[in-house]
């Protein structure tokens, strides 16, 4: 066969090999020709003026609600009324707006333009403060319409929830906050999935910041998940996000290459696998559980007719919620209740042919009374200056009957053989063809931008390449990402960056590394009965949920630590069924000293664990604070003297520190902190990650970078080992400078 030349026309138009995206001409006569004439877009002029718009950018407040409030009134107060009124060029500049339907305004639009965040003084250090609390885990870049679904989802402590298609991670981080609202320690889990190896491992690295030992990470085929047992029976999740892969058609204003290739073929290929996952998805839910089905798409051939296509196999098991009141202030437009078909050469067709499906086709008019299908959530970029997106909300009201529809007469058009079963295992392709079966499937993987809204292609190429090395997911430090998230607030990504991971060439199916293993210790192993007397830990805590991850089953360097939930999936499920990527956190790191107990307590692990330490707990207010951030190594004698005679009690080894700020009102901190201090024979160190103690200080200065006392340093031997977690000044300056 001749190979297609360079030039060739596509989707009507020539295509050509733009040098950068600012060549790319914004124009596709064959979206135009489907979405002007499918007519369901209101106002389609301005649609078309907001697609060829650039997209603000917006970021959410993360970790813990107290907390995220001081971060958000520090925005507030420090520097949003300096951001007022500033006039560049002679326009006056955008100053970020809250998005309003976000609660307790911890989400905010920024829709300024690089220049002046280069040049204004107040816009830099509004920048300045963004970068870092990003690199410290409080402030994580999303697109608005990407924050959506976790909401609408409604998840709670004691949930047990599964997002199928969840790397980059950006919505399983808001499925783990909400798991963690209310405080304490969640008994619930939130497993996290991805077809895509790499991909699973970059969502571990994205979420690892919020030190959740509620977070499973899985690498499935999420049409083909496993069914999990836990106590014998088949475990059923409570809330499900089914955030599926899609054409991304929602996403022109980020992905400007997808004025250059979008195509009919896209959507229709996708939507066999779309409503195979959302089968399985509604398989595994339980009973009165939630699923919601997004894409980042306005496509109804991967939107309603994906949620027409999964409620005729349900029949009345399912219902769409009605949750157009759930978000106060969220523009929306009704899902839609019939379309038109496009077929792969362009030509509106009426009747299902050999590369079409009768699901990709509206529902009749007794089906449409049943759906509620105009229940979906639609989002157009011009209704509130955001990408296109959809969002479905599902309930399950009962099992999954085979003949219920039948039962009921609701319809005669479902061949019995397609009705979708409750036993978990049926396997989809009974229900489904699988996509190879497909006419028009994906046979080769998608182009990436095809799976991958646009902002976590920015992600992607930010983030530096994962090596599929060995213990890498559990060791890897956070800190080594710091300069991509860096970039990534930087608000102005280089569009050759973006380029490049677009014309990366679609990736070739990957080869999964061997798992360590999961070993869980004996509650009476010695290393586990020393830190219980060292810290003197509460006898409520249970100790049987500590792991090592190596073939000895012996704590080496790390103990990590999982709730009982997880530890009951592991047990049962892992490695035969469940091929798990990360679980836990690293809870100790073992230290090279001569303490009695050599295991300190990692600053990651510190709150899960917190509560039941009874022993070595110290107690600071600010000026020690400022201190310990400032200085490596201070030694005891520079901090005062009520704080000096409480370290004095102890022998060397950890301690928890807890802050109290309220001694200086201008700190502006009214959440109580803990932190983990290594207390040596002469100094002692905070044992917490650089870019955390120089976000907290500028959050302490007001948004200030503090001067860093350079003259101190000076190593006490007795908390050698411990020296990678302490400031190191140059470096500070470096990152500020540079
Ligand atoms: C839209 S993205 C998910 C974005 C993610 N929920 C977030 O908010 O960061 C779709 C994801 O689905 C994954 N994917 C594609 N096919 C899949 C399948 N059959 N099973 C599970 N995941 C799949 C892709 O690797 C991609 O990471």
């Amino acid at each position: 066969m001749p190979k297609k030349r360079r030039n060739q026309k596509r989707n009507g138009q020539a295509e050509r090999k733009p040098s950068t995206f600012q060549d790319i001409v914004k124009e596709n006569v064959n979206f135009e020709k489907y979405y002007k004439s499918q007519g369901f877009i209101p106002d389609y002029q301005e649609f078309m003026a907001s697609l060829r718009q650039t997209l603000p950018t917006t970021f959410r407040i993360t970790g813990s609600k107290a907390q995220a409030i001081d971060i958000r009134n520090a925005l507030k107060r420090d520097f949003f009324p300096s951001l007022k009124g500033i006039v560049w060029e002679d326009q006056v500049v955008k100053e970020p707006e809250e998005l309003k339907w976000y609660p307790e305004s911890l989400a905010w639009s920024l829709n300024v333009g690089k220049a002046v965040i280069r040049r204004s003084p107040p816009f830099k250090k509004f920048q300045t403060f963004l970068v870092y609390e990003t690199e410290a885990g409080s402030i994580s870049r999303q697109e608005a319409v990407s924050m959506i679904p976790p909401l609408l989802l409604q998840v709670k402590s004691n949930h047990v929830v599964l997002d199928m298609c969840a790397a980059p991670g950006s919505k399983t981080a808001q499925l783990i906050e909400a798991l963690h609202a209310n405080g304490s320690t969640p008994t619930g889990v939130v497993v996290a999935n991805d077809s895509d190896y790499k991909r699973s491992h970059l969502l571990i690295h994205q979420v690892k910041r919020l030190c959740s030992p509620c977070l499973m990470v899985t690498n499935h085929d999420a049409t083909q998940f496993p069914n999990v047992v836990v106590n014998d029976e088949i475990l059923k999740f409570d809330r499900i996000l089914a955030d599926v892969p899609c054409s991304g058609d929602g996403t022109f204003r980020k992905n400007i290459a997808l004025w250059n290739t979008w195509g009919v073929g896209h959507g229709l290929g996708l939507h066999s696998l779309q409503l195979r996952i959302l089968l399985r998805g509604l398989q595994m839910l339980k009973v009165g559980g939630r699923l919601v089905y997004s894409t980042c798409s306005i496509n109804p051939m991967e939107n309603e007719a994906v949620l027409a296509g999964a409620i005729r196999h349900c029949g009345t098991a399912v219902r769409i919620v009605d949750v157009g009141s759930e978000l106060p202030g969220l523009k929306t437009c009704p899902g839609l209740t019939t379309w038109k078909v496009m077929a792969h050469n362009g030509e509106w067709i009426t009747e299902p042919n050999e590369r079409c499906t009768a699901s990709m086709f509206p529902p009749s008019d007794e089906e449409i009374k049943e759906f509620n299908l105009e229940r979906c959530l639609r989002i157009y970029p011009h209704l509130q200056d955001t990408g296109g997106f959809f969002i479905c909300v599902i309930e399950k009201v009962a099992k999954l009957d085979p003949d219920k529809r039948k039962a009921e007469g609701s319809s005669e058009q479902v061949p019995k053989k397609q009705k979708l079963i409750e036993r978990p295992d049926t396997p989809l392709e009974q229900i489904i063809p699988s996509p190879s079966e497909m006419p028009e499937s994906p046979r080769k993987p998608l182009p990436k931008h095809l799976d991958t809204p646009t902002s976590q292609i920015v992600d992607e190429v930010t983030q530096p390449p994962m090596s599929p090395k060995k213990h890498h997911h559990s060791h890897i430090k956070i800190s080594s990402y710091v300069a991509s998230d860096v970039s990534e607030l930087r608000l102005n990504t280089p569009i050759d960056q973006i380029k490049m991971t677009l014309a990366t060439p679609p990736t070739k199916p990957q080869k999964r590394t061997e798992e360590d293993p999961y070993m869980y210790l004996s509650h009476d192993h010695l290393v586990i009965r020393q830190i219980k007397n060292f810290y003197e830990l509460d006898p409520s805590f249970n100790l049987t949920n500590f792991l090592v991850r190596n073939t000895m089953g012996e704590p080496t360097r790390g103990m990590y630590y999982t709730t009982p939930i997880i530890k009951s999936i592991i047990i049962a499920n892992v490695p035969n069924k469940l091929h798990l990527v990360h679980a836990g956190i690293r809870m100790f790191a073992k230290q090279d000293t001569d303490a009695t107990c050599n295991w300190r307590i990692q600053d990651d692990a510190l709150g899960s664990i917190y509560d039941f330490i009874k022993g070595r707990k110290v107690s600071c207010g600010g000026i020690d604070l400022d201190v310990l951030l400032k200085k490596a190594y201070p030694k005891l004698e520079d901090l005062s003297e009520e704080f000096r005679n409480q370290l004095e009690k102890y022998s060397i080894g950890g301690c928890v520190l807890e802050v109290d700020t309220s001694d200086v009102p201008e700190y502006n901190i009214t959440v109580k902190m803990i932190f983990p201090l290594w207390k040596g024979h002469a100094s002692v160190n905070m044992m917490v990650a650089k870019q955390d103690k120089m976000a907290l200080l500028m959050r302490m200065n007001g948004g200030e970078i503090p001067e860093i006392d350079v003259s101190v340093g000076q190593r006490d031997k007795s908390a050698d080992g411990v020296a990678s977690s302490s400031i190191m000044v140059t470096e500070y300056q470096d990152t500020i400078l540079s």
